[in-house]
């Protein structure tokens, strides 16, 4: 468990856990956490419930989204999200948006040493672009360093979270946890089998990271989902045992 609670936990680059420097000085560091999964593996269900434990603990917390999260990148989310397009224009939006997000909220919120909650960030775009879509993922990796690349640090840093909660659930099981909730969306409406590829693009993202990737079992109940969540946060020192 680290007793500093997050407050300088790593930052790491995408070669190596090394903490970030921090820009213009010393200063604290925040804790950057994602959620990740596909379409309605229950991410939503406990990213507020996050926020609430980390805020009775005393962290200032910022939830936040991709697509999304700035003025700028919501509008790019509704153009991703609703206009037909090809993968390479899904993946220049989902990076333009990523970069607009990580300047204007993702790291101040870092500098001022807050905790980020983010539902989905640059693993989505593999999994979705990359794995669901087919797209080239050396192209991705290629956006990744450059819009990752933190401005005020130096240019090998590349900001990546220090956690992400993949919630792994089958597509088949998170369709019938879809059907009927709302309107679905131009992913929401792909077929099993996109979903099928964006699973194993997820699996292979945590395989390549295992440091910084918890799987969930997301086909439990929500209390139990809950439970795995907390064990992990409380693991690595960012939530404490009592509040898991
Ligand atoms: N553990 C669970 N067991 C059963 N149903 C659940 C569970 N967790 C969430 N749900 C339900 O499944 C649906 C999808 O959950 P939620 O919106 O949290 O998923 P999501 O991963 O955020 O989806 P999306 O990425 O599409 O926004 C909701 O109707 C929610 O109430
Ligand atoms: C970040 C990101 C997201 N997507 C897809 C994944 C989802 O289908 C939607 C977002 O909807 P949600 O209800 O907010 O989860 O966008 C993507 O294709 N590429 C990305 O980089």
């Amino acid at each position: 468990m680290n007793p500093a609670m997050g407050l300088s936990p790593h930052s790491s680059s995408a070669s190596s856990t090394a903490a970030a420097p921090a820009a213009g000085g010393a200063g604290p560091q925040g804790v950057f956490i994602t959620f990740e999964g596909i379409d309605g593996a229950g991410k939503s269900s406990h990213i507020e419930s996050l926020a609430a434990a980390l805020r009775a603990q005393g962290r200032n917390v910022v939830v936040t989204r991709e697509p999304g999260g700035t003025p700028l990148a919501e509008k790019l989310r509704t153009l991703l999200l609703g206009d037909a397009m090809d993968p390479l224009t899904e993946a220049l939006l989902a990076f333009a948006g990523r970069r607009d997000h990580l300047r204007c909220v993702i790291e101040p919120a870092l500098a001022r040493g807050d905790v980020v909650l983010c539902d989905r960030f640059t693993d989505a775009t593999f999994a979705y672009q990359g794995a669901g879509r087919g797209f080239d993922t050396q192209v991705l990796s290629i956006l990744e360093r450059m819009v990752q690349a933190t401005p005020g640090l130096p240019g090998d840093f590349i900001r990546n979270p220090d956690l992400t909660l993949w919630f792994d659930l089958p597509p088949a099981e998170a369709a019938v946890r879809l059907a009927g909730a709302r309107a679905p969306d131009r992913f929401e409406s792909q077929p099993e089998a996109f979903f099928a590829r964006v699973a194993d693009g997820y699996a292979a993202r945590a395989a390549s990271a295992p440091g910084r990737f918890v799987r969930l079992d997301a086909r439990q109940e929500r209390a139990a989902v809950w439970a795995q969540l907390a064990h992990a946060l409380a693991e690595r020192g960012y939530l404490t045992r009592a509040a898991a």
